[in-house]
């Protein structure tokens, strides 16, 4: 007989409260989570980010239990839900998909996206970065991912990434700001998006819908630093908040402010499976 996962413990007392009140109404409560580094582990090539193949048997666990799933995320939602192999996952029907850090809405029960217009600067970006990295010196292996609603340019398989991003990063900050778009940094990448949406919004959007009492929110990028703020202003509010990190060493700001501080996907499944063997015992 194998043994039940322990839970680790916050080493917060925000994050001991907030962990309690999961276990205790986690009928009246939210998990959310960020996509890549945290349900999927990095790799090279954006189009092969596949979920850690534990993802959607703990998922579907936890669906029944909790008031809402959501995912956070951003990447095109359709991506998300592909690579996460997240569609016609009975139990998780009602799971929550939000692409494009809130901008993009995927319905579990049609497979239909909601989502604005595509902003007219993405295609100018879309257009001028070939010539422009060109221009600019950018290493080989520096990769342009046209993501539909922003542009992202990665870093990660040049043969020194850091100073591909010491070379570039300025220079497509201002590009983003000549069309109106703003320029989002993560993982080995910086991303050319439109401005006024980010994971907090969407997170608070996400809370304003469902109504929970208490919410968990793990992410391992600086664009999940506006969902940790948000769990921070809804602890202010009353509700009960867990932030957690999915820990790398490519970024540790989020570690930092974390409640619970995680190895990575692998370590973040682990989790999910302790908490469901936790509500099932
Ligand atoms: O909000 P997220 O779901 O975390 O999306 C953030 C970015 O994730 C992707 O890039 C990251 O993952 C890639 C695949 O593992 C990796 O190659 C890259 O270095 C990481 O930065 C995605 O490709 C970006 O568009 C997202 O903005």
């Amino acid at each position: 007989m194998s043994a039940t996962p322990s839970l680790p413990t916050p080493r917060t007392d925000a994050g001991i409260a907030g962990l309690a009140a999961l276990l205790e109404q986690p009928e009246r409560a939210m998990l959310a989570f960020d996509f890549d580094g945290v349900l999927s582990p990095i790799v090279d090539d954006p189009e092969r980010a596949f979920a850690h193949p534990a993802v959607v048997p703990v998922l579907a666990r936890l669906a029944p239990r909790f008031q809402a799933l959501a995912i956070v995320t951003g990447r095109p939602a359709e991506v998300v839900v592909r690579l996460g192999g997240f569609a016609d996952v009975s139990a998780l029907a009602g799971l929550l998909v939000v692409g494009h850090y809130g901008e993009e809405r995927w319905d579990a029960r049609t497979g239909e996206i909601t989502a604005p217009p595509v902003a007219e600067g993405v295609e100018s970006v879309r257009r001028a970065l070939p010539r422009l990295l060109q221009e600019w010196g950018a290493p080989s292996g520096t990769r342009i991912e046209d993501k539909g609603r922003a542009v992202a340019v990665h870093v990660r398989q040049t043969a020194d990434p850091a100073a591909a991003a010491e070379l570039l990063n300025d220079r497509l900050t201002a590009l983003a700001h000549d069309h109106d778009l703003v320029a989002q940094p993560g993982r080995m990448v910086l991303e050319l998006k439109p401005a006024g949406m980010d994971k907090g919004a969407a997170l608070r959007s996400l809370v304003a819908e469902v109504g929970p009492r208490g919410v968990a929110y793990t992410g391992d990028d600086l664009g999940d630093l506006p969902a940790y703020d948000a769990v921070e202003e809804l602890r202010g509010e009353g509700l009960a908040g867990l932030l957690v990190c999915s820990g790398s060493t490519e970024v540790t700001a989020l570690a930092e402010r974390a409640d619970l501080v995680l190895d990575g996907p692998p370590g973040v499944v682990a989790f999910l499976e302790a908490l469901a063997a936790r509500l099932d015992a």
